[in-house]
């Protein structure tokens, strides 16, 4: 399954921050001016930081405690990490070890390690599958290190207060794709979300441009959260004209980026940008993107409003599962 081909953002230079202090606002001039700018992020540059996240469910001592838990996992002997490889479980949970993924298939691995795993509720059985029996296409339980229970209640925590901002945008999307504002809430009811802790060792010396922290790519669901390391720059976004933008963390905020399950439904509309991360500060780096998609069983055909004589349907209908799987399998089952 070929990602989105869309790559059609306009030749942006920096990212635009979206300050969401309205967004329980009902005003109509308030929220039409919100949606403007969350339309014009999603049309033209595919990312947006939003801010301020701790009035939004996620206070600085949750990152805290998620960050201090990856480090001790990623710390932990290969032998350990790869008792829980992702490769053993059906659909990818788990460890993933360095250079064992590649999202660029032009190049030769990712340069970061990482962790996986998707929904389950928090005070749920640590082996028991959540998903919900119609969604057979994706069902696999998580895999935890056993040894490590914080890690799992750390991690669990952050994807769940990540989980509420990312149901709180859908009605901005929505709205900024002229759809009435609960488009969405029925198709995004199962949390079709994995979340990836990642390690980023660092570069050093001569790099080669075919092996960098994660390659280019772009991503696969309805929108990512990404939170990035404060002090840190490494994740670069393409523009229009080819050029690299920087995306540097910000104090405050979380990156959103649109994946190519809304490129798809939106047919283009919206765009799935193209980003890539490269460590080159001589420190070990640490994100947590949240891939936030739509449940597994709805068919991603064009929303209405995104096709006309000028802008024929691009793609073929499949549905999200379908897509979400043919990526993973592509991207770690070689
Ligand atoms: O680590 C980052 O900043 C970006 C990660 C990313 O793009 C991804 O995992 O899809
Ligand atoms: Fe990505």
């Amino acid at each position: 399954m070929p990602p989105s081909t869309n790559a059609h953002p306009s030749p942006f230079k920096a990212i635009p921050i979206i300050d969401l202090t309205n967004i329980a606002r009902t005003d109509p001039d308030i929220r039409r001016a919100l949606v403007d700018d969350v339309k014009r992020a999603c049309t033209e540059v595919g990312f947006f930081y939003v801010a301020p996240v701790k009035n939004h469910g996620i206070p600085e001592p949750v990152f805290e405690r998620t960050l201090a838990a990856m480090r001790t996992f990623f710390d932990m002997p290969l032998e350990a990490k790869l008792e829980i490889e992702n490769k053993k479980s059906p659909n990818f949970k788990g460890y993933s070890a360095v250079l064992s993924g590649n999202n660029d298939p032009s190049g030769a691995g990712d340069l970061q390690e990482g962790f996986e795993f998707g929904y389950e509720p928090l005070d749920g059985a640590a082996s028991a599958s959540a998903r919900p029996a119609d969604d057979d296409v994706m069902s696999a339980p998580n895999v935890w290190p056993a040894q490590l229970p914080e890690f799992r209640a750390a991690a669990l925590e952050y994807y769940h207060r990540a989980l509420r901002l990312g149901h709180l945008l859908f009605p901005l999307l929505a709205l900024a794709l002229d759809l009435p504002e609960d488009f969405f809430a029925d198709k995004t009811k199962h949390s079709a979300a994995l979340m990836r802790l990642l390690h980023y060792p660092p570069q050093f010396g001569a790099v080669d441009d075919r092996v960098i922290g994660i390659g280019a790519h772009t991503d696969w669901e309805c929108f990512t959260i990404l939170w990035q390391q404060p002090g840190i720059q490494a994740l670069q976004v393409l523009n229009a004209s080819k050029e690299w933008i920087d995306a540097p963390p910000i104090a405050g905020t979380l990156v959103i980026n649109l994946g190519d399950e809304l490129a798809r439904w939106t047919n283009d509309v919206f765009t799935s940008t193209v980003h890539r991360a490269v460590n080159r500060s001589g420190a070990r780096r640490y994100s947590i993107p949240l891939f936030f998609g739509t449940d597994y069983d709805v068919r991603l055909e064009p929303i209405p409003g995104c096709v006309s004589a000028d802008r024929p349907a691009k793609y073929e209908v499949i549905t999200a599962g379908e897509y979400i799987k043919a990526r993973l399998q592509a991207t770690y089952g070689h």
